[in-house]
């Protein structure tokens, strides 16, 4: 077959290994994840069914992308194959088998929100102190807990916990958790991290259904292993216990989750579970340059934990890497969004061979607001996203409340939305009657006048009449979910509300859902889902991921702003890794040993290793944090990059009129033994190594607020506005279309005296 063509001789070598347990641990850009792509579509080629091929990787978008590729090697045989992540391909098996442990097949997935407002109604309930009894610690000592398979009755039975626990003054935290769990069961409902511990549960428990799964996955596959957590771990070492047949990718500088519970220590796990594991090793990076590559190994080589590997690449040299010091958080986003609109004019690239990296989301702001500026198409991925939103939560919740009566949060989302007057306390009263009866709210709200005590009780009959007549639709017309949801957004009043509210918000609030309605639709439409069912796609709505994006395929040509954990596995031609500064990046939040410098760093690593043909690295020396103007300091990860290969970019100063020069193509210079990179950054100008780039401003007085779009005026064609801005080596002009019949003229911005006009 010609795909083993595109192979290198381990890559191959890997792709052919059939049998038999295979790690491959190598480095970033080495091909593992096109290994992963390329021996699934070898396995069917050989006669493989793709129904018992299973194949895990980190995004759901990850997934689709690789069943693409396959697709072009195999054919449509391809959309046979299990694939997917953990959260989605466990949930949809826990769909079929949840029965077993006590869930229908309905169950609700209760995100982050949902998990918060019922751990917040649990302390109130207990009488407990919110002040103590935080939130997030609760939900996270949960979360800890079920990651490494600790159920309630174990936690509240471990001396350990218990110690943990008394020393943190939140004593009562097993019993929160038991209460957590019953609440969730009750509610019909799983959080995400228990689609790993509901699975873990569901193969230890009930032996015909792990045999019944470890027979069908013949091959079982993990991309990005040295980010599994214990969970993880257990379920694929199970699944492929029969088959043996387990191949799993990764690269231990690259993980970055341990926050999270994964635990490098599978790797090492891995050889000792497997004696007659075969370990293939890939070092030739294929994505980057030379200069990417060499810095890349400069960082990460200073951490001590780590398996040995010399990353090379045949690619060429490249440009040199180079460090943008800006002033302030909003300079830093107008030199790249500038750098960005000239680089891709010069270039001829896409908006969408671009990323800007950061270490949290809030650092999107100055970028988002530069390139608004520069009318350069943009899409953020993670942070608040669509799904996330109040009104597209409302709606949602309706539906989930439609497909699962016992979801007792979407039931409190919903129950008085639109106002109907039914109170917070009767809310709660109803939540604890179900709770004390052990039975669910709806059986509460169904047959409201038996319940004592729960006064008002018109309002909660017309909703329980609404929620009946939406069920029918569902359960009896077997309606699809378009039909159930245009209906739900029309009748529930939530689309009559957000109509009537005039306000610009109101109205994006709107457009909104009905651009969810637009969601759903497609996803009926779609040839790729077979179940058109409501409950399949909230299921594939809850399973979204923060790497994942839901917008439109024909409207890709955007740069690409996200968190470097959501950017793993990625790769772009231009990198900003932007917000190089102390405390943000290593953050000072996460840092607290050696091992936390470690992760950061290895967070560093793959930040860097997106980068194919050019890398950035960016610091502001001041920015707004939690309201206050700090002045920050590079990160002392600048100072470990090595600086032969980096060059610093003279930055604009406020009132800089200097004509525009090109920016001169530099080789690489002589290994400086004078100058760290720390030296550089503090004095950049009298170091007479390192090539200055030339300012990217655009107009003498106000460089960088001038965009497409922009209303200007000019002493003598008065009000215009811009078209169009455009570079060619040290001419700048501007397209400016003037008003009053003077029409378009083309401008040099070194000549024309241009007055902007807010
Ligand atoms: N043998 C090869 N010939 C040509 N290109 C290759 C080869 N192997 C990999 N590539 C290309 O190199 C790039 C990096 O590959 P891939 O994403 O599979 O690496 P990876 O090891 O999974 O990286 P990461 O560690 O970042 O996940 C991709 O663009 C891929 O198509
Ligand atoms: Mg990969």
């Amino acid at each position: 077959m010609d795909y083993l063509a595109g192979l290198n001789e381990p890559q191959r070598k890997a792709v052919e290994h059939i049998d038999g347990p295979l790690m491959i641990i190598a480095g970033a850009g080495s091909g593992k994840t096109r290994v992963l792509t390329y021996r699934t579509a070898h396995l069917i080629d050989k006669g493989v069914d793709p129904f018992s091929i299973l194949l895990l990787t980190f995004t759901n978008k990850a997934a689709g992308e690789m069943r693409h590729r396959i697709e072009t090697v195999i054919g449509s045989q391809a959309k046979n194959i299990w694939m997917g992540t953990f959260h989605s391909v466990f949930a949809k098996i826990l769909r079929f088998e949840g029965e077993r442990l006590g869930y229908t097949s309905n169950f609700s997935i209760y995100d982050t929100d949902d998990a918060k407002s019922l751990i917040r109604t649990l302390i109130k309930e207990q009488n407990l102190d919110d002040k103590v009894y935080k939130v997030n610690l609760v939900l996270n000592r949960i979360s800890n807990a079920k990651n490494r398979l600790i159920g309630p009755e174990q936690y509240l039975n471990s001396p350990v916990l218990e110690q943990e626990d008394r020393y943190a003054k939140i004593p009562m935290m097993g019993q929160l958790y038991k209460l957590y769990c019953t609440r969730c069961f009750q509610a019909n409902a799983m959080d995400f991290d228990d689609l790993l511990f509901q699975t873990n549960i569901l193969f230890r428990d009930h032996l015909d259904v792990l045999h019944k799964y470890q027979h069908k996955f013949k091959h079982v596959m993990v991309d990005e292993f040295q980010d599994t957590n214990v969970s993880q771990y257990l379920i694929t070492k199970k699944l492929s216990a029969v088959h043996r047949n387990i191949c799993v990718v990764g690269d231990d500088a690259q993980s970055i989750y341990a926050f999270r519970g994964a635990d490098i220590q599978n790797i090492l796990n891995f050889e000792r579970d497997y004696a007659d594991l075969t370990t293939i090793k890939l070092e030739e990076n294929y994505r980057s340059t030379k200069a990417i590559v060499a810095v890349a190994n400069s960082v990460i080589a200073r951490n001590k934990n780590q398996l040995k590997k010399d990353v090379f690449t045949s690619n060429e040299d490249g440009d040199q890497i180079e460090i943008i010091r800006a002033g302030s958080d909003n300079e830093e986003g107008r030199i790249i969004a500038s750098s960005i609109f000239e680089t891709c004019q010069k270039e001829g690239l896409h908006f969408s061979d671009f990323a800007i990296l950061y270490r949290t989301n809030a650092q999107s702001r100055s970028f988002e607001e530069s390139l608004r500026r520069l009318n350069i198409k943009y899409r953020i991925i993670g942070g608040l996203s669509f799904y996330q939103r109040k009104e597209i939560k409302d709606v949602l919740g309706y539906l989930r409340f439609v497909v699962n009566q016992q979801d007792e949060e979407a039931f409190k989302r919903i129950i008085n939305l639109p106002k109907r007057g039914i109170g917070d306390t009767t809310i709660a009263k109803i939540s604890l009657t179900a709770a004390e009866q052990n039975s669910t709210v709806w059986d509460v709200v169904a047959n409201i006048n038996q319940f004592q005590g729960v006064r008002g009780t018109a309002p909660i009959e017309q909703f329980a009449d609404l929620i009946k007549s939406y069920k029918l639709m569902v359960e009896v017309e077997q309606k699809d979910a378009y039909e159930v949801a245009s209906h739900v957004a029309k009748t529930s009043g939530l689309v009559r509300e957000l109509y009537e509210d005039k306000t610009v918000e109101g109205l994006a609030r709107y457009q909104n859902v009905q651009e969810l309605l637009n969601a759903i639709k497609q996803f009926v439409d779609s040839e790729e889902n077979e179940d058109k069912s409501l409950a399949t796609f909230l299921q594939s709505v809850s399973l979204l991921t923060n790497a994942d994006t839901t917008e439109d395929p024909n409207d890709k040509d955007k740069v690409t702003l996200m968190t470097v954990h959501s950017a793993k596995g990625l790769e772009f031609k231009h990198v900003f890794l932007v917000g190089l500064e102390e405390d943000l990046f290593p953050s000072q939040m996460m840092l607290q040993s050696q091992a936390d410098l470690e992760e950061e760093r290895r967070l560093f690593y793959v930040a860097i290793t997106r980068a194919e043909k050019k890398l950035m690295i960016s610091y502001a020396e001041s920015r707004y944090q939690f309201g206050r103007l700090k002045s920050c300091e590079p990160s002392r990860f600048i100072d470990e990059l090595d600086s032969t290969y980096l060059k610093m970019a003279k930055t604009p100063e406020k009132k800089d009129t200097s004509n525009f020069r090109p920016v001169q193509k530099t080789g690489f210079v002589e290994k400086s033994t004078s100058a760290s990179a720390a030296q550089l950054i503090q004095k950049p100008k009298q170091n007479t190594n390192y090539q200055h780039v030339p300012s990217t401003n655009f107009v003498q007085s106000d460089p960088m607020s001038l965009a497409v779009g922009q209303r200007v005026e000019h002493q003598k064609f008065g009000f215009g506005t811009i078209q169009k801005l455009e570079v060619n080596g040290a001419e700048r002009k501007a397209h400016i279309l003037f008003e009053q019949g003077v029409g378009e003229k083309t401008l040099l911005l070194s000549f024309a005296k241009l007055m902007i006009i807010a």
